[in-house]
This record gives C-alpha cells, structure tokens and sequence, in this order.
C-alpha cells in the first residue's frame, strides 16, 4: 500500500488557510497514487487555539468545516485532526474519512503536560477501550479507542504524545497484534535537538510492537511563538523507512512510500542512529522559517531593528538576512515574494498594525552603495536598521552595525540620542532640584539612554507599517538585564529562547559556516550595554557574572529544578577553577535577580522556543511575579 504523511503549515482559526493546505494536501497525495493519508495533529482548527478548545462553537465548526474536506476523499483513506466535544467536554481526535464518508474518530488518550504543553486545560484525555457515539446532522459515527481497516491493511492511532509515554501504558501497547499500521498525527514543537528523540521514539515504537508507523508533524510557526518542524517518518519494524527535510518554507510538505503489507520483514537488531544534528544549522532554518511565518501571518510589511553592532542586535539582523537566503533558496524568489505577501503594494483594506500602517515605499537600490545582489534587495525591503548612538557608544559597535547592516543590504539609518537623554535628565535634575549624577544615579542614568531609543526606533517601524524586533536574549532575561520600555520595546522577540553563550558561538559559526564576514568585528567585542561612561569600560560580564557560570545556575535551578544549596554544591564541584565564596556570590546574585525581575519576563515580547526548555512564563516557565525572593534558602547557602 502506498501512504504518506503530510505536513500543514496551519494558522488557529484560519479556516480557508487551513482547508486550503489540507485540500492540497489530499490532491497531492492522489496524484501521487497514495492510499492512506495521515495528517497533522488539530490540523482543522490549528494546534493553537487555547481556550477556544473550551467554546462549544469552535468544534462545531470544525465539524462543518469536515463535512468539506469529504468529498475530496473519493479514492482515498485520510486522517484528519479535529477537536470534538461531547457534553461539555472537549476531545483531541483523528477523524478517519475514506470515499466521501466519515469512518470514526480515533480520540488522544494521553495529553501533553509539561513545557509548551498546556493541553489538559484544553481537553479530556480518551478512557482506553471505551468508544461512544458523535451524531451531526442526522449521521451517528463512532468516537474514541478505534481500529480501521483499509485495503485490507489493519490501522489504529496514536495522537502525539500517546507516543511518549512508556512503552506499558501508550496505546500501541494495546494495538500490538491487532493491526498492522499506526498512525501519528502530531503537533510536537521544535527544540534543537529533538528530532532524535522523535525518530528513536518512531523507529523503536515500530520494532516494540511489531508494526509500520506512520508520524505527521504540524509544520512552521503555528500561533507566534512555538515552532514545528513538519517531521515525517516512515518504519517498520525498526527499519526506517522515509524521513523529510525538516523546516520546509512550503505550505504543504508530502512524503509517501510504499509498504508491502504482505510480505514479511524481520524485527531490526539494532536501530540505525541519526547523525548527530548541527543545533547552529537546526536553529538557524528554525528563526529563519519561523520569522517568515510570523511576518506573513501579521500581515507585516518588514522588520525594524535598533542595531547595536553588538552580539544580540546583529544575530537579529542576521536572522532576517537568513529568512531571505533559506527562503528563496527552497521556494524561488516569486513564489518566495508571493508567500511573504510584504512586497505587494499596500491595500487600503489591509488591518493596520498600531499607530502606522502607511504603505511601505519600495526600497531604493542602494544608490551610493555598490549593486546589490537580488537577495540582498530583499533584505533592503524587509529591514531596517538604525545605530542610536550616545557620548558613551564607541566606533567600534557603530563600524559592527554599519559594516554588517551594509553587507546584508539592509537600510542603515543613524544618528544620535544625547540631547534627548540630556533633555529628560535635565527636566527631572530641575524638578527634583539636585543634579543627577553617576555615583548616586547608576542605573537610572543608564536606563534613560535604552529607554530613549525606543520612541524613534517605534516610530520607524510604525511608519514603514513593520515589526519591530526586540534583542533580549535568554541570559538577560533570567536576571532582568534589560531596561523595561527601552531595550525590550519591541513586538517581536527571535532569540529570547536561547542563552548568550549559544549566542556568541552561532555568531562565529555564521562568520565562518555561513560566509557572514562583517561578522568579524562583533565576534571580537565583549559584550557591552555602553551605557556607562566609556572610561567605566562597561561589560555584561563585570555587571553580572561570566555568562557560562550564569548559563549553568539558570539550567540548574529551573531546568533541574534543584534547590540553591544544591545549585551551589553542583557548582562547586564541577568548577574548581572558581572561588567557593565567589560562586556562593554569584548564586545569590542569580537568585535575587531572577526574582526581583519576573515581571519583566511577564512584559517581554512573545518570543520563540528553540532551545529544550525557556523562560518565557506563557509558554514554559510559570513563576510568582511577587515572592520571597529565596530568603530563607540563600540565606542558609
Ligand atoms: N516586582 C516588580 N513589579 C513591577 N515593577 C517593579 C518590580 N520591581 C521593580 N519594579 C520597577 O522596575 C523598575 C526598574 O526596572 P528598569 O527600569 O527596567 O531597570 P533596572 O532593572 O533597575 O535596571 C536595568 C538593568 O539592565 C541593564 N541594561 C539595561 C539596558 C540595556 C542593557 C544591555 O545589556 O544592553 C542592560 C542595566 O545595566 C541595569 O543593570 C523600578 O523603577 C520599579 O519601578
Ligand atoms: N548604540 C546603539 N544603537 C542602536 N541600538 C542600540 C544601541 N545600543 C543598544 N541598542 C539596543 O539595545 C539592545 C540591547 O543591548 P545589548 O547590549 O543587550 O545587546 P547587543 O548590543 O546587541 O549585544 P551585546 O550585549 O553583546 O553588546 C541592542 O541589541 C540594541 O537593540
Ligand atoms: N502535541 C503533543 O502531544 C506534543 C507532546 C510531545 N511530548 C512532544 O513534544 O512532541
């Protein structure tokens, strides 16, 4: 038998987008002689629609919206996504539709819990070996724990993180023997990394229970901040027998492969591993496609960025340079221009974003510059970069900016804030009647000159009718080194999922793996807010602590999970090099930051997950805005 699985690039609740691809979807898959189909977890309504999941409107329209996708399966077996809700309740389902008809409702026994995961608030996790009866419309189908036959070809189904449980509770366990497929309609988010865990998960679930399994993830940025990677894999028992290119900037992403049902194959001894996956690859195609999304699913005409010519800003400006090349490189620079949909002229019709929304002016090229290459006038349309400098910037950070902005073909504006910073500091000196100086003022010195960049860098974006990217990284936003309104002011956050450890070694990888030369300089600066007089020789590091040590502790304490004391006592152990009474410093150092700022990670602009595990209290790290801040426990360190 000939099946496939498909991966859908879905929006929650765009019903034409959402049809569309699966239409085309099942179009593909006939024309390529497919016989069964499997896609993507609550691929009808999108994955993330939250608390609609909990309307009663919402299901019901996926069940009409259903009844469309029927008659495109004549000749076909399709499994499709949707949520279902009986009495008050909400179910993860997988519809079975073959030859126009409706064959049953596999509902999700299991649901996902932990990190980006909320789905328990959402959905009724479905009782093993109980099924029920959905009537719509004057038609009775069965729903809940169900096999399918097809083609003679027995089928049953595991809905994503039905597969993640072990081995003696998740449904293949109660499947073995009675079919000869399983079906895995997904919706698993991307983290650097993951794919091996998904395809050792796949490949040994096909060996453990003897079977063919099918796996369809969702694909791109769904809903704003969680990516998925459109993973499709084949195997039978332990063989692999198809796998994707992941992260594909298409709509629609099919692979189908064909199976002899009938003729035996022996269990694998060993399943065959994955070559280790290049995270600075993997994170790279990940922003890439999941700013392309973002972009198109705003509506937005490009991105503006406040560029430093320091790590954080001139990752972001990479990031959009990268959008282009990736994106072009896989669908061509039409289809590329048409998916964006930010290079057509302004509609006036067009939902405008904040106070702007003016029609974007096409991008000149470059007169004084040298000619620019066609992606680099890509680059010119979608962003603009802009270098605020003050008496305390060097030339150093403004050549990065310039030399980078220029070398990706972005527009470079700049010019300088002081006599904004001034005209404020000098409003309150008289208000407050005293002079503001450096040693009594520190920090609201500093945060004057972030904040004061913000209005113009909003202003920019606004008038352009662009997002405006916002730097933080994970590092600062764990001890709230930012400056609320000022450096943080954005709508759009690419790289606060991941640390600045990883963010200096992917800028040396860019330089060299991608040919990022303008990249030298910024790789050879120390990380610096320069919001101090130069003569202070500012540094991140000196503020805080060595971001390694600060990387290490945020891990330890939020993705372990430890208690301080065994934070500290873990520390200890594996750095020798470093002082016991300087590591117990800085682990009190952590702690009161990471307390004292929650409310800034509450503020700061949604952002994507990259990385196993973030921040960001939405999506997966939830702590109290007000707290004891440890007391007791640092205290006793
Ligand atoms: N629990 C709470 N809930 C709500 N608000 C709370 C609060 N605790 C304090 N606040 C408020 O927070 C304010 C202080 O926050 P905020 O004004 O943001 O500033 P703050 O956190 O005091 O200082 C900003 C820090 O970020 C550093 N920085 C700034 C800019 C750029 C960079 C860089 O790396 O480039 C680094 C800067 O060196 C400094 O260490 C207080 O005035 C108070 O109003
Ligand atoms: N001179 C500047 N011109 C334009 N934007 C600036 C300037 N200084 C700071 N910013 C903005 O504030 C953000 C925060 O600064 P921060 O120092 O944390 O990041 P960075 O300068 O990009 O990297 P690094 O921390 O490695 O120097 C910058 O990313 C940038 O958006
Ligand atoms: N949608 C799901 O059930 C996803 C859960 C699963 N643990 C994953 O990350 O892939």
């Amino acid at each position: 038998m000939r099946i496939a699985g498909a991966a859908l690039n879905q929006t929650p609740i765009d019903w034409k987008n959402n049809l569309a691809n699966i239409s085309a979807a099942i179009e593909q898959a006939k024309e390529a002689g497919v016989e069964l189909l499997c896609l993507p977890e609550l691929c009808l309504t999108g994955y993330g629609c939250e608390d609609l999941f909990l309307s009663d409107w919402l299901p019901l329209e996926a069940l009409r919206q259903l009844q469309k996708i029927r008659p495109l399966t004549e000749g076909i077996c399709v499994a499709v996504g949707l949520p279902v809700r009986l009495a008050h309740r909400t179910y993860n389902t997988a519809a079975v539709l073959r030859d126009g008809q409706v064959l049953g409702f596999a509902a999700k026994q299991f649901l996902a819990n932990d990190g980006v995961h909320y789905e328990p608030r959402f959905f009724v996790p479905w009782p093993a070996g109980e099924t029920t009866t959905v009537e719509f419309e004057g038609e009775n189908w069965p729903l809940g724990d169900l096999t399918f036959e097809h083609l003679g070809v027995r089928f049953g189904f595991e809905i994503c993180e039905d597969a993640w449980r072990p081995d003696d509770v998740r449904p293949a366990c109660r499947l073995r023997g009675k079919v000869d497929l399983i079906v895995n309609p997904s919706a698993s988010h991307f983290a650097m990394s993951k794919t091996d865990l998904r395809y050792q998960l796949v490949l040994k679930g096909s060996r453990t229970f003897a079977c063919t399994y099918l796996y369809a993830n969702l694909l791109g940025n769904e809903a704003g901040r969680i990516i998925y990677d459109g993973e499709i894999l084949v195997a039978r028992n332990g063989h692999l027998l198809r796998r994707n290119q992941l992260l594909s900037f298409k709509a629609v992403d099919l692979e189908w492969v064909d199976v002899g049902f009938a003729e035996p194959v022996p269990l694998a001894d060993f399943i065959v591993p994955l070559p280790a996956p290049d995270e600075y690859k993997e994170l790279n195609q990940a922003m890439s496609l999941g700013l392309f999304d973002y972009l198109r699913k705003a509506r937005s005409r490009g991105f503006v960025l406040s560029l430093s010519g320091g790590a954080d800003s001139c990752f972001c400006a990479v990031g959009v340079a990268e959008l282009v090349r990736l994106g072009v490189a896989e669908l061509g620079e039409a289809e590329f221009k048409r998916r964006l949909g930010a290079f057509e002229p302004a509609k006036t019709e067009v939902v405008q974003t904040g106070a702007g929304g003016a029609a974007k002016q096409e991008a000149q090229p470059n007169p004084e510059g040298p000619q620019l290459t066609a992606n680099q006038q890509l680059v010119r349309q979608l962003l603009t970069c802009a270098y605020q400098g003050t008496v305390n910037s060097s030339d150093d950070t403004f050549t990065s900016a310039k030399e980078l902005a220029d070398s990706l073909g972005a527009r470079f504006l700049h010019w300088t804030i002081d006599d904004e910073v001034s005209g404020y500091v000098h409003k309150i000196e008289q208000g407050l009647g005293r002079e503001l100086t450096w040693q009594t003022d520190d920090l609201a010195l500093q945060n004057i000159q972030a904040r004061v960049r913000a209005p113009a860098i909003w202003l920019l974006a606004n008038v352009q009718n662009c997002l405006l990217i916002t730097t933080s990284n994970r590092s600062e936003a764990s001890v709230g080194y930012c400056t609320m309104d000022g450096d943080t002011a954005g709508s759009i956050s690419p790289i606060a999922g991941v640390d600045k450890d990883f963010v200096k070694k992917w800028l040396r990888w860019a330089e060299t793996e991608l040919g990022y030369a303008a990249l030298h300089r910024v790789n050879n600066l120390q990380p610096t807010a320069e919001l101090r007089p130069l003569a202070d020789k500012q540094t991140d590091e000196r503020d805080l602590m060595p971001y390694a040590l600060l990387n290490r502790i945020e891990r330890l304490a939020f993705y372990d999970r430890l208690a301080p004391q065994a934070v500290l006592a873990q520390l200890v152990a594996e750095s020798p090099e470093h002082d016991a009474e300087q590591l117990r410093a800085y682990v009190r150092r952590f702690y009161q930051l990471w307390s004292r700022n929650q409310w800034k990670r509450e503020r700061y602009a949604p952002s994507f997950h990259l990385d196993d595990y973030n921040v960001d209290p939405r999506s997966w790290l939830r702590f109290p805005i007000l707290s004891g801040g440890f007391g007791q426990e640092l205290a006793g360190l």
